[in-house]
C-alpha cells in the first residue's frame, strides 16, 4: 500500500469511529442495527465492497437496508459480481474490518488483507460499486458514508443508484457483469415483457376463466410497493391495486409486510371484510419476500396464508409441466435431447405437507441450513433449482448449459414445429427464466411469475392453496445463556449439543402423531428457535412449548 493511499484511510476513517461496546457480526444478511450506530460500519462496508470489486475487476452492489426490520433499524450488505451475496469467505474480513478500534489498526488489518488476496491499491484501474437504499429516511445519511468509504480507496467509483428494492440492486449487477442493459427502466421492461409473453403463450381458454383479475398487495410501507405502481403501469391484462405503498403515512413494516403477514397470520393493515376471498399478496420492506393470502371471513382477523412453500411448488408443477411437454417424442440420448437436472431446495423450516407432496410429483427435494446463500448455492448445481424458504424468499436458477441448449432448441423447433406445444413449452421456460431473478429472490418477479402462472392453469387462489393442505405448526424463541451452545448437524434437524438434548427431543417428538421437531441458533436474533410440526394445532403447540422448556432447562439462565 502505498503512502497516499495509508494516509486517505486514516484521515477519512477517523470520521467513522466504531460504535462503543457493540460487537458487529455480517449474519445472514449483512450488518444490521439501530441505524443510530451504523455509519462506521456503512462506511467499512464501502470499503469492502471497494476492495471485493478490486479483486474480482467486477462491477459490485452494496444495498442499505434493515428488509423486514422496524423503521429505525437499518443495514448493509454487499452483492457480489453474480449478483448473488458476497462470498461467504469474505464475511470473516467484514467482521473484523467493522469491529477494528482505531484508524491506525483499520489500515493494519487492509494493508495485511490486500496482501493476502493479492489486490493491487495503485489506482491503475479504476472499479464500480453500484450503491442502493431503500426508503428507510437513515438511508440518506448512512448512504454518506458508504461512498465516503468507496471514495477512501484510489480508483473505485461509486454510483448511486437512489432508491431500489434489494433484488433491484442486485439484478443490476449481475446484468452490468453480464454485460447487458442495466438500468431501472431495463429491469422493469423485462420483467414486463416476459411476463406479457407468458400470459400470450397461456392455452386459450383459460385467459378469463376462474381467475379473478384483481390482485391486492400489500407493499409494507417499503420501497415494493412504490416500485410495484410503476411495473402494474406497463402491465397488461392485470389489474393490481397496492396499498400501505407508504405515501397514505403508515409505517414500514408496522403492522404490514410479508414476516408480520406470515409469522402473525392475521390480516395486515388497511386489509378487511372488503377484501373476502380476493387474491392478496404481502411483500416485506426492501421487497425481496413475497407471500400470497385469503381473508376468509370476517368473524376473525386470521388469513389464510399461502406461503413460500406453495409459491415454490406452484413454480415446480408449472416447470415440471413445460419439461415434460418439451421432452415429449425426444429421444434424450439423441443429440436435440437433453436431460434436464430438476431440484428443489428447502430448509427445515419447509412444512412437511409441502416435502410430501413435491417428492409425490416426482420430485428430488435437498435441504440445506437457513438462509438464502446456502439455498441458491445449492440450487445453482441443477440445470433448473428452485429454491424458498417458507417465509416467502426465493427464485429460480437455470444453468448456462441448459439455457444454451434451451435458446437452439427454441430455434430448431420454430423452424419445424412452429406453434406446436413443444415450442410453446419452450418459449414458456425461456420467458420464466427472463422473468424470475437469477440474482436473487425477489417479490416483483415473484408476484408476476404467480399471476402468469395462476392464468395459465385458470387457477383461483383457493385451488392453489388446495394444491395441500399445511401441517399445522408453532414456533418459538427461547433466550439463552449462549446460543452457540447448540450446534447442529443434518440441514439444522439434529443438535448435536449441548448432548442429550437431541434424544430429549426426539422423545418428545415421538409422542405427537407426525411430530417434528428441531431447534436452532437465529444467525439475526440473539435467541434459540424452536420449530414443530404435528397433526393438530394443539399438538404442535404442545410439542413446542415442552421442547421450549428442554432448551430452557439445558441451557437456560437457570440451569448452569
Ligand atoms: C426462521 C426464519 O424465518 N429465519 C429467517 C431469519 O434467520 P434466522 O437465522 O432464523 O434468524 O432471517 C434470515 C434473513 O432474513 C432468513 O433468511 C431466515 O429465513
Ligand atoms: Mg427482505
Amino acid at each position: 500500500m502505498n503512502e497516499d493511499q495509508r494516509l486517505l484511510f486514516l484521515s477519512s476513517s477517523s470520521h467513522f469511529p466504531p460504535p462503543q461496546g457493540v460487537k458487529l457480526s455480517y449474519g445472514t444478511s449483512g450488518f444490521r442495527a439501530d441505524a443510530s450506530i451504523l455509519q462506521s460500519t456503512v462506511y467499512r462496508v464501502g470499503i469492502l465492497a471497494a476492495l471485493r470489486a478490486l479483486k474480482t475487476q467486477s462491477v459490485i452492489g452494496l444495498m442499505i437496508t434493515a428488509s423486514h426490520n422496524e423503521v429505525s433499524d437499518n443495514g448493509v450488505k454487499v452483492a457480489d459480481p453474480s449478483g448473488g451475496m458476497l462470498s461467504q469467505d469474505w464475511e470473516p474480513f467484514a467482521d473484523t474490518l467493522a469491529n477494528a478500534r482505531h484508524p491506525q489498526h483499520l489500515v493494519e488489518l487492509i494493508a495485511e488483507f490486500v496482501q493476502k488476496e493479492n489486490i493491487t491499491l495503485d489506482g491503475a484501474k479504476s472499479v464500480e460499486i453500484l450503491l442502493a437504499r431503500d426508503t428507510r429516511p437513515s438511508g440518506e445519511f448512512l448512504l454518506e458514508a458508504a461512498k465516503q468509504g468507496i471514495g477512501s480507496i484510489i480508483g473505485a467509483v461509486a454510483l448511486d443508484m437512489g432508491i431500489l428494492t434489494t433484488p433491484q440492486l442486485h439484478w443490476m449487477v449481475r446484468a452490468r457483469n453480464g454485460g447487458v442493459k442495466a438500468s431501472e427502466t431495463d429491469y422493469f421492461k423485462q420483467l414486463s415483457s416476459s411476463f406479457r409473453c407468458l400470459v400470450d403463450l397461456s392455452p386459450s381458454g383459460t385467459h378469463a376463466n376462474n381467475v379473478d383479475d384483481k390482485l391486492v398487495v400489500d407493499g409494507a410501507n417499503g420501497v415494493g410497493g412504490e416500485k410495484l405502481e410503476i411495473l402494474k403501469t406497463m402491465l397488461n391484462g392485470l389489474a393490481i391495486e397496492v396499498r400501505n405503498s407508504g405515501k397514505e403515512g403508515g409505517v414500514l413494516n408496522e403492522g404490514v409486510g410479508a414476516d408480520y403477514v406470515q409469522k402473525e397470520k392475521v390480516v395486515p393493515f388497511s386489509f378487511g371484510s372488503q377484501d373476502i376471498g380476493l387474491r392478496c399478496a404481502s411483500l416485506d420492506g426492501d421487497a425481496d419476500r413475497l407471500v400470497y393470502f385469503v381473508v376468509p371471513s370476517t368473524s376473525s382477523n386470521k388469513i389464510e396464508l399461502v406461503d413460500g412453500d406453495k409459491i415454490l411448488s406452484l413454480f415446480a408443477i408449472f416447470i415440471k409441466e413445460q419439461l415434460s411437454i418439451l421432452n415429449k417424442e425426444i429421444d434424450v440420448k439423441a443429440k436435440n435431447g437433453y436431460q434436464c437436472h430438476l431440484g428443489i431446495v428447502q430448509t427445515a423450516y419447509a412444512n412437511g405437507a409441502s416435502t410430501d407432496y413435491l417428492k409425490q410429483l416426482g420430485l428430488e427435494v435437498t435441504f440445506t441450513p437457513t438462509g438464502v446463500k446456502y439455498l441458491h448455492e445449492k440450487a445453482a448445481g441443477y440445470d433448473i433449482g428452485i429454491y424458498f424458504e417458507a417465509n416467502g424468499h426465493g427464485t429460480i436458477l437455470f444453468s448456462e448449459q441448459f439455457l444454451c441448449w434451451l435458446k437452439a432448441r427454441t430455434t430448431e423447433l420454430s423452424a419445424i414445429a412452429k406453434g406446436s406445444e413443444q415450442h410453446k413449452a419452450a418459449l414458456r421456460l425461456l420467458a420464466v427464466s427472463e422473468l424470475i431473478n437469477q440474482a436473487v429472490g425477489d417479490a416483483l418477479s415473484g408476484v408476476l411469475l404467480v399471476e402468469a402462472i395462476l392464468k395459465h392453469m385458470g387457477w383461483s387462489i383457493q385451488r392453489w392453496n388446495e394444491l395441500y393442505q399445511d401441517l399445522p405448526s408453532r414456533q418459538l424463541k427461547v433466550k439463552v445463556v449462549d446460543r452457540s451452545a447448540v450446534v447442529t448437524a443434518n440441514a439444522e434437524t439434529v443438535a448435536v449439543t449441548p448432548p442429550g438434548i437431541q434424544e430429549a427431543i426426539n422423545a418428545e417428538t415421538a409422542k405427537h402423531l407426525r411430530g417434528r421437531c428441531f431447534i436452532r441458533p437465529s444467525g439475526t436474533e440473539d435467541v434459540i428457535r424452536v420449530y414443530a410440526e404435528a397433526s393438530s394445532q394443539d399438538a404442535a403447540d404442545n410439542l413446542a412449548h415442552s421442547v421450549a422448556k428442554l432448551v430452557d432447562q439445558f441451557l437456560g439462565f437457570g440451569s448452569s
